[in-house]
């Protein structure tokens, strides 16, 4: 049976592309014919919005009740709370309601562990799942680094994160050390590129060149474009708003990245059983 990859898509940084990336690879993953489950980790609810559901306050479940299920030991339902898009994507929405859970998750036992819980009772089935981050490094972050297999971390092209990548990979290894030992870092991608100017190139060579021994940086940049954003207000991915796009074959061209790498480990954990 095909193992199901549970990907985090992390940086505490606001506005770096974490709700888009998480869509269109999601996206991307369903168009090679992967079964896709994205997780709204983010109180914000961007990503359930970006998905057409408008009023996330007034859907009747979502990652809160499902977390707080978990923290009761109430088994979850097959499917429950989970939303299908019509392109393919499922989706474990988020609310409001889920600023609470960083409150609540303060005096639970095993605090660490609620959403990967969650999402091993709910996982079976898909080949991948994407967890959209909140941009914070609290207790909801760390539930998604303990549910995850890898990390994928965009940053933003015209701001050299060093500081911020720092503070993160820390709290990776940290999470790693103490909660996930399987944990690995999927992924630096470069977002919100704009091609025109000399700052965004000069950003992305340091950062090449800076961390490119230590982390996997994917080939794919992705451009600054409208339609990045236009496709958010449709409540779709970009494939299907405008698939002739500058960001439709940059999230084409990351699938692939992901979808090889991830053939690479799979060939490599066979290998290793096989010795
Ligand atoms: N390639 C792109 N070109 C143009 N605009 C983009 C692109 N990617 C994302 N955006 C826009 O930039 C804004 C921030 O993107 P996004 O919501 O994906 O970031 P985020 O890291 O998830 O933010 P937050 O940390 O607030 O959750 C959004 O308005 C989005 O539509």
């Amino acid at each position: 049976m095909p193992q199901c990859k549970v990907i985090a898509i992390v940086n505490q940084k606001g506005g770096v592309g974490k709700t888009t990336t998480t869509l269109n690879l999601g996206a991307g993953l369903v168009g090679q014919g992967k079964r896709v489950l994205l997780v709204d980790a983010d109180p914000q609810g961007d990503l359930t919005t970006a998905l057409g559901w408008r009023e996330p306050e007034r859907l009747p479940a979502t990652l809160s009740t499902l977390m707080e299920k978990v923290i009761q030991e109430v088994p979850l339902q097959e499917k429950e709370g989970i939303l299908h898009h019509e392109e393919g994507m499922d989706l474990i929405p988020a609310n409001l309601e889920l600023s609470g859970m960083e409150l609540t998750l303060v005096s639970v036992m095993n605090r660490e562990n609620v959403l990967r819980e969650c999402l091993r009772q709910v996982k079976d089935g898909y080949d991948y799942v994407l967890i959209d981050g909140m941009p914070s490094l609290g207790m909801l972050t760390i539930n998604s680094l303990a549910a995850a297999d890898s990390v994928m971390i965009p940053v933003q092209a015209h701001y050299l994160p060093a500081k911020a990548m720092t503070q993160l990979i820390r709290t990776v290894n940290k999470v790693k050390r103490g909660i996930n030992p399987r944990l690995s870092i999927e992924g630096v991608l470069v977002t919100l590129v704009d091609v025109r100017t000399n700052l965004a190139k000069e950003t992305v060579k340091v950062l090449r060149e800076g961390y490119g021994d230590m982390l996997k940086i994917y080939q794919t940049e992705v451009p600054i474009a409208v339609s990045a954003a236009e496709a958010t207000t449709e409540g779709k991915s970009i494939f299907s708003y405008n698939k002739d796009s500058t960001v439709a074959a940059a999230y084409g061209s990351l699938t692939k990245e992901v979808l090889k790498d991830g053939e690479r480990q799979r060939h490599q954990t066979h290998t290793a059983i096989e010795r």
